[in-house]
């Protein structure tokens, strides 16, 4: 759904690249979490999937949508898959909670009867629908960035990017907003979250990626804010080494789209008779994770119910093994690590069937629904109705470009203009 492919980004005069070599792969359905310190490139990760910016090396697939490729007047299209939530909730002041909510639906097209059945809807999983009326400054902070969400994922975006959304909120409020975000994941829609909040990575106890000057040093499943992991040698490959197995070196048990680990001193492979996937854990139940020195490594358990773990020897020496393009993590490698569980790869040219479901694919051609007046039939557009679409987004602020797809700062004509803040 999400795929980093050695992906470097490079601001023009800056001293070090804001990613340096990022690979990265992101599953439907997942939630992820982006933690670093301040500077580390979170922000630059988030606006590089939104393709606000193009990166100075690398590629990057969202959706099924190829970025480095994708020509700005499809950007606006591509967007409106995605849905983004910032820190200061941007919302419009002199419109009620409902009218933010529906601004979205209108500006992109949709006829009343939708946007009167889905509003209501979306406030009701945000738990907003009682305060509808109220206008922004009547409500809380946490209010205001549930709107904020509910804004987001009303047009049931495959993928909902979130930039420090409790970063303005208390302890409490915060948790609210993760129960919210929770929620929206858990109705499908897949969620990259930038945080500083270490209650609420901690709590959650999901997949974490950590960025430290750019560079991914940890990627975790069900991890907290910082690595519980102990730092274990850097693993051998011997000839014992009990992975290689079936054609191309790699065992089937590494192709399934899952990422395990075994101890390579005095382990054995356990091969159910079910067919099942064997993995061994090491003996120290309490560390279920760990990586070597090197390399961007996430770790990660089996599916749960899929795979028997059995104890085993001591956590010394552990085989780490990649899903899809090997068995054995050489030292100093930078692996292309799959998520697991997911769904199987997004193909550039087969769009990927959770966008499909979730929202409306990115036309392949110009076509858009570009009514705006209340009551309008939802039809499919030409050129001239873009144009119309064009000239109303020049009038919004800049911000709802991302909120309502469409692209208020690409500019016309040229496939090649660089959409957002140049870099
Ligand atoms: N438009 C830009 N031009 C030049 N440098 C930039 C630009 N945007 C970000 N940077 C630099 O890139 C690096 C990564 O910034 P980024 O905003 O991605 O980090 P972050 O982890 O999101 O930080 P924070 O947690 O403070 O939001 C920083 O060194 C930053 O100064």
């Amino acid at each position: 759904m999400i795929r980093f492919d050695s992906v470097t980004k490079r601001y023009r005069g800056a001293p070090r690249p804001a990613l340096d070599d990022v690979t990265l792969e992101i599953g439907a359905g997942e939630f992820v979490f982006l933690v670093g310190a301040s500077g580390s490139g979170k922000s630059s990760l988030l606006r590089l999937m939104l393709r606000e910016e193009k990166p100075t090396s690398g590629e990057i697939h969202v959706l099924g949508q190829r970025l480095t490729s994708i020509s700005t007047r499809k950007v606006p299209y591509f967007r409106r898959s995605l849905g983004v939530v910032f820190q200061d909730f941007r919302l419009l002041p002199n419109k009620t909670v409902y009218e933010n909510v529906a601004f979205t639906l209108q500006v992109i097209g949709k006829s009343r009867g939708f946007i009167q059945t889905t509003v209501p809807d979306v406030l009701e999983t945000v738990g907003l629908a009682e305060k509808s009326s109220n206008f922004p400054n009547e409500l809380s902070g946490g209010e205001q960035q549930r709107v904020a969400i509910a804004r987001a994922v009303v047009n049931k975006p495959s993928v909902l990017l979130a930039d420090e959304p409790t970063g303005n909120l208390d302890p409490r409020t915060s948790e609210g907003i993760m129960q919210v975000l929770d929620r929206i994941n858990q109705q499908g829609t897949t969620v990259v979250m930038a945080t500083h909040d270490v209650t609420i990575v901690d709590r959650a106890q999901k997949r974490v990626v950590e960025l430290v000057q750019g560079k991914i040093i940890r990627d975790e499943l069900e991890a907290t804010y910082v690595t519980s992991s102990i730092k274990l040698p850097k693993p051998p490959v011997t000839e014992s080494t009990p992975v290689q197995n079936g054609s191309g070196g790699v065992p089937l048990w590494a192709r399934r789209g899952q990422q395990q680990q075994q101890p390579a001193t005095g382990a054995q492979e356990v091969r159910p008779s079910t067919g099942a996937v064997p993995v061994q854990r090491p003996a120290t139940g309490a560390v279920p994770m760990a990586r070597p020195a090197t390399g961007a490594v996430p770790v990660q358990r089996p599916a749960t119910g899929a795979v028997p773990v059995q104890s085993a020897a001591p956590a010394s020496a552990p085989i780490w093994v990649r899903a899809e393009t090997g068995p054995v993590l050489l030292p100093g490698e930078h692996a292309p690590w799959r998520a697991a569980p997911v769904a199987p790869p997004v193909e550039e040219e087969h769009p990927d069937g959770r966008s499909l479901f979730f929202a409306a694919p990115v036309p392949a051609t110009g076509a858009v629904n570009a009514h705006t007046e209340p009551g309008a039939p939802e039809t499919e557009a030409d050129e001239s109705d873009l144009r119309g679409v064009a000239r109303r987004r020049e009038q919004l602020p800049e911000h709802l470009d991302f909120i309502t797809g469409l692209g208020l700062r690409g500019r016309r004509g040229d496939a090649d203009d660089e959409v957002g803040p140049s870099s």
